[in-house]
């Protein structure tokens, strides 16, 4: 049985008062209720509750008004509001406002309890969750940008809203995402984070919804899919953008009835998942195209936040080189952090880096990875001729100068880059590189620096057209965009293609 937390039932229809009062006092709550809001304010004002489940239409005013006044007066209560059918914008009005979570009319009492349970549930559990603010120091920078940043993953963590990140390749998406995890009640729960763009179509259903033994050929035994796997957690849904549209209105199904149903399977189960999702793209443009349905749109951007590229709040890139530094030591059991000079600072302020974050994480993993010096200088990160490629000027590399990515190649035991134009990799030249100079220390991180070096140098040959380059690689487009999502090559410059 349920710990005997509170509940405040506010709603006007005594009948529905009377059935929502049994079935939470079944489920072993203590309940008291109130048919006005400004019942609701007495009670609220001569005790604390755990929850408060609110009617939106009331006689003397609308549920928003106690979503409005227990958020101001920074209440512990968490706020469930009951919608009518088919009225979307309060729902996403009262998740905005601060709300948990909400329920539509006619509520489905299954769901009512689950809902509720969510809602109290979390903060029984006891289990040691790491704390709030470790989550949010890993988001390293004090610009304006990410201040707003953490304030806003501190906001949104409480709830249940849907959050949708978005921002370029590399800025940390990923981790804000974490930290609305791990700074919100479900932070003893999974984190599942999920490619969009990474799945081949065809095991797309079975990967989210999981399959019974036998539902298809090769389905040897039952196996949960993501949704199950981040049941009382959180789901991230990376790279959103890239679901096929026929996806896209299987996934607003199972958001809209909180239940999941596996391949093979007749039973629904019931959902408790958070979704945050992100995206590099403009998911408003894709709408407009068609290539993103509308409802799922609305469904999953009712909180939205912005990482801006690094090139916007460079003065950040000491801080977080030290935080990537500090990571990077850490995994490779080094005894010291490694430091960079002043000039080694200034020299990233003014480097271009596409990449965002990600870039800069590969760029001083190198340095860290081919200097033995504590002290990492311009010359360790390889850029010491990259003065002139000032950040934020929005300049595209010229054609055949990846200064950096030459630089790694050489450093690697390739020879360099003859610019421009594109070396072609024979098996002996991959021979010759693995043959000479020293063995890599991470196999793993050095043939993504092999690789990134490889799609950018085809993306610059044809033009940032990634199905142009793709193909030249022989990858199709779809193969191509989780490759440079994955190693954080730049959407942005290749975004233009066909
Ligand atoms: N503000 C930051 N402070 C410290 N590390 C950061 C910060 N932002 C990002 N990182 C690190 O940079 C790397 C890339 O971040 P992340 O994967 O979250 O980016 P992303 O936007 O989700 O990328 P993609 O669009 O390619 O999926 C990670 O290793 C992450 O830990």
């Amino acid at each position: 049985m349920a710990a005997r937390h509170a509940i405040l039932v506010v709603d006007d229809e005594p009948d529905l008062r009377t059935l929502y009062e049994l079935s939470l006092l079944r489920e072993g709550y203590e309940v008291e209720s109130a048919g006005t809001v400004d019942d609701a304010r007495q009670l609220l004002a001569a005790r604390r509750f755990d929850v408060v489940i609110t009617d939106m239409r009331l006689p003397d005013a609308s549920g928003m008004t106690l979503v409005h006044e227990l958020e101001a007066s920074n209440r512990q209560e968490r706020v469930i509001v009951i919608t009518a059918y088919g009225s979307a914008e309060n729902a996403v009005e009262a998740l905005k406002a601060g709300a948990f979570d909400y329920l539509t009319k006619p509520v489905d009492l299954k769901q009512f309890r689950a809902v509720v349970a969510a809602a109290v549930g979390r903060r029984a559990e006891g289990t040691p969750v790491p704390p709030a603010a470790q989550a949010l120091d890993r988001l390293a920078g004090t610009s304006d940008a990410m201040q707003r940043v953490r304030a806003m993953v501190q906001k949104v963590a409480r709830g249940m809203a849907p959050v949708l990140v978005h921002g370029e390749s590399g800025t940390g998406k990923e981790l804000v995402a974490r930290a609305i995890h791990e700074c919100g009640g479900r932070a003893a729960q999974p984190f599942v984070a999920v490619n969009c763009g990474a799945i081949p179509e065809n095991l797309l259903e079975a990967e989210f919804f999981g399959y019974r033994k036998g539902a298809f050929t090769g389905a040897a035994e039952d196996r949960p899919g993501f949704f199950q796997a981040a049941q009382g957690g959180t789901l991230f849904l990376d790279e959103i953008g890239d679901l096929p549209l026929a996806m896209q209105a299987k996934l607003l199904r199972v958001i809209q009835e909180r239940c999941v149903r596996p391949l093979g399977a007749v039973q629904e189960t019931a959902l408790d998942v958070r979704i945050v999702s992100a995206t590099h793209k403009r998911l408003v443009d894709e709408v407009s195209a068609g290539q993103f349905r509308q409802d799922l749109f609305y469904r999953l951007n009712v909180i939205g936040i912005d990482v801006p590229p690094l090139r916007d709040r460079g003065g950040d890139i000491p801080l977080i080189a030290q935080a990537l530094l500090q990571r990077i030591a850490r995994d490779a059991g080094l005894p010291r952090v490694p430091r960079l000079t002043p000039q080694a600072e200034q020299a990233l302020q003014r480097c271009r880096l596409p990449g965002n974050v990600r870039e800069l994480e590969n760029l001083l993993h190198r340095a860290v990875t081919l200097s033995a010096l504590d002290l990492l200088d311009e010359e360790a990160l390889g850029l010491a001729d990259a003065s002139a490629d000032v950040a934020g000027s929005g300049r595209a590399p010229e054609p055949g100068t990846p200064l950096r990515e030459a630089s790694v190649l050489s450093a690697a035991g390739e020879p360099p880059a003859p610019a421009p134009g594109a070396i072609s990799l024979t098996p002996e030249s991959f021979r010759a590189a693995a043959d000479s100079g020293a063995l890599p220390p991470d196999l793993a991180r050095h043939l993504d620096e092999v690789e990134r070096i490889i799609l950018v140098r085809a993306l610059q040959e044809h033009g940032f057209n990634r199905t142009a380059a793709g193909a030249r690689l022989g990858l199709t487009l779809r193969q191509m965009r989780y490759r440079m999502a994955r190693l954080g090559i730049s959407e942005e410059e290749a975004s233009d293609d066909a």
